[in-house]
């Protein structure tokens, strides 16, 4: 992946002092200008982190060489050339330009490195030109408001609107109210919020049709999950948080997270047995989680195919040795492995509840199935699958808070053998300002949401480190595989005490 800083955020990009004349201005402005990239430069090399103020004020004086263009210059340069990069991609293969129409794609088509970055550029450098022309207080103050777009988005979801209007012609509001519970006022204050974001448009005053991003709501059933999880779910709980880190501000436990303190539940019980108690919601998740790993990096296939820098099993292969996925679900990873591996044995473990409901036989083909046991076990119990090679925990850790997780791993030490592995995959988090921003955001978002949800969260490699240790001194950290979405890990009981 390629990498995007936003360091440069945090400066200003032009100065001018009043009364000075035009030249000293000029010079001024372009000595500011220029040390100001130069700081950025520093900062690129310590982690991103902005230049306090004093810095910046001496370098005022720093004579610097002459046709800086402001950042804001900078950044509608950068725009126009990845735009226009992209474009003449598009071209070449003939596909259309992005566009609002209801007929445009939906996504982008999977693109070639170098123009995949050229899309990332825009996307960036528009974000921080828009906070740029906002400026700070402006931002600040409009920027907490982003709060009512997923405010109208859920209640657009929630009704289902967009399933009410034809996707090939209009529909007046007033029919519209027609087909719904909410009153014509209610409806048209939440569509034309939602329009400001680019869902459903009013061709004419009181006429509704769809854009393309209304389509999706209308037709992506996963998607629809996605914003009810979020909106009814994540959102409500979102707002309780700070009430929950009032009352409990270590944060560490599964009952007293923002979510219990929504929902009323407050040292009763976790989010997933609230879920497990209320089908409709549970489905919601489960298809909401499939919206999301249906995303690029997501696919099993990031972590199967060696091709994309998947993990290699060949060794294991060869010796036939045994795979566990501990909180395996339906064992979809491993039907992948199981395809690719012809050898190696796999024993998927879930709670009970998960094993009942997954599907028989798990795969359609005899020789990968036979292979594949699942088993139900909950992973806060001692495991029962002893002198496995591999164990595997995939989206897992990022649930739990340090104590939990440190449960879960001892429950494993009983089972271990000499040199087995414990993989996790798992985000990544880096230090501030190291990830690319698109990256950097999904991260620290989904690390906020563990803390929502389930006091958990995502860990830096330090803090794997850290775990580990707290489990036990004879893990021995072997290697890690940094990518876009997430981080192996392959631990291995150590000659410490003399086994490998
Ligand atoms: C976030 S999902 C991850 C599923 C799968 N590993 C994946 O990569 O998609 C968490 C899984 O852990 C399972 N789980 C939750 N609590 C568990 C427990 N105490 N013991 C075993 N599995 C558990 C859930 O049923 C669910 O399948």
């Amino acid at each position: 992946m390629s990498k995007f800083r936003l360091s440069s955020l945090f400066h200003s990009s032009s100065s001018s002092s009043a009364g000075a004349d035009a030249e000293t201005k000029k010079q001024n402005r372009r000595s500011f200008s220029a040390l100001s990239a130069s700081l950025r430069q520093k900062d690129v090399e310590t982690n991103g982190v902005p230049a306090p103020a004093s810095k910046v004020k001496v370098a005022k004086s720093v004579t610097v060489p002459e046709q800086s263009p402001s950042r804001m210059v900078a950044l509608a340069q950068k725009i126009t050339k990845a735009t226009e990069k992209l474009e003449t991609y598009m071209k070449s293969k003939n596909l259309p330009m992005p566009s609002f129409d209801v007929d445009a794609p939906a996504d982008f088509p999977s693109l070639p490195e170098d123009v995949q970055k050229s899309r990332q550029e825009i996307i960036h450098a528009t974000k921080e030109l828009g906070l740029l022309a906002h400026g700070p207080r402006e931002s600040v103050r409009w920027g907490i408001w982003e709060f009512l777009d997923v405010l109208a988005l859920t209640a657009i979801n929630h009704y289902g609107f967009a399933k009410l209007v034809p996707v090939d012609s209009t529909i007046t509001l007033a029919e519209l109210q027609t087909k719904t519970t909410l009153d014509s006022i209610n409806l048209a204050r939440l569509l034309r919020m939602a329009m400001t974001n680019g869902i459903f448009r009013e061709p004419s005053p009181g006429v509704i049709a769809h854009t393309a991003a209304s389509r999706v709501l209308a037709e992506d059933e996963d998607m629809q999950s996605w914003i009810g999880f979020n909106g009814e779910d994540i959102f409500p709980a979102a707002g309780h948080v700070l009430q929950a880190l009032n009352a409990h501000p270590e944060a560490t436990s599964l009952t007293r997270s923002g979510f219990q303190f929504a929902f009323d539940t407050v040292d009763k019980e976790p989010m997933f047995v609230t879920f497990g108690k209320d089908p409709n919601r549970a489905r919601r998740m489960g298809r909401a989680m499939a919206s999301l790993t249906g995303g690029e990096g997501y696919e099993p296939s990031f972590f199967v195919d060696v091709d994309k820098g998947g993990y290699d099993f060949s060794d294991l292969d060869a010796a036939a040795g045994t795979f566990v996925d501990i909180g395996g679900s339906h064992g979809f990873m491993c039907v992948d492995l199981a395809t690719r591996y012809r050898n190696m044995k796999f024993v998927v473990q879930d709670l009970q509840k998960t094993v009942d409901s997954a599907p028989n036989p798990l795969s359609a083909d005899p020789q990968v199935a036979e292979r594949i046991t699942l088993l139900a076990h909950d992973f806060f119990t001692e495991q029962v699958t002893k002198d496995a090679d591999v164990y595997f925990f995939r989206w897992i850790m990022h649930n739990y808070s340090t104590p939990y997780a440190i449960r879960i791993l001892k429950n494993l030490i009983p089972a271990l053998k000499p040199g087995a592995r414990v993989l996790i995959n798992d985000h990544c988090l880096l230090d501030a300002g190291q990830e690319n921003p698109w990256d950097e955001r999904v991260m620290r978002r989904m690390d906020v949401v563990m803390l929502t949800l389930l006091n958990a969260q995502e860990r830096t490699e330090a803090e794997f480190r850290d775990l580990f240790a707290a489990v036990d001194e004879r893990f021995v950290f072997k290697v890690s595989f940094c990518s876009l979405i997430f981080l192996l890990r392959w631990w291995k009981r150590g000659k410490k005490k003399g086994w490998c």
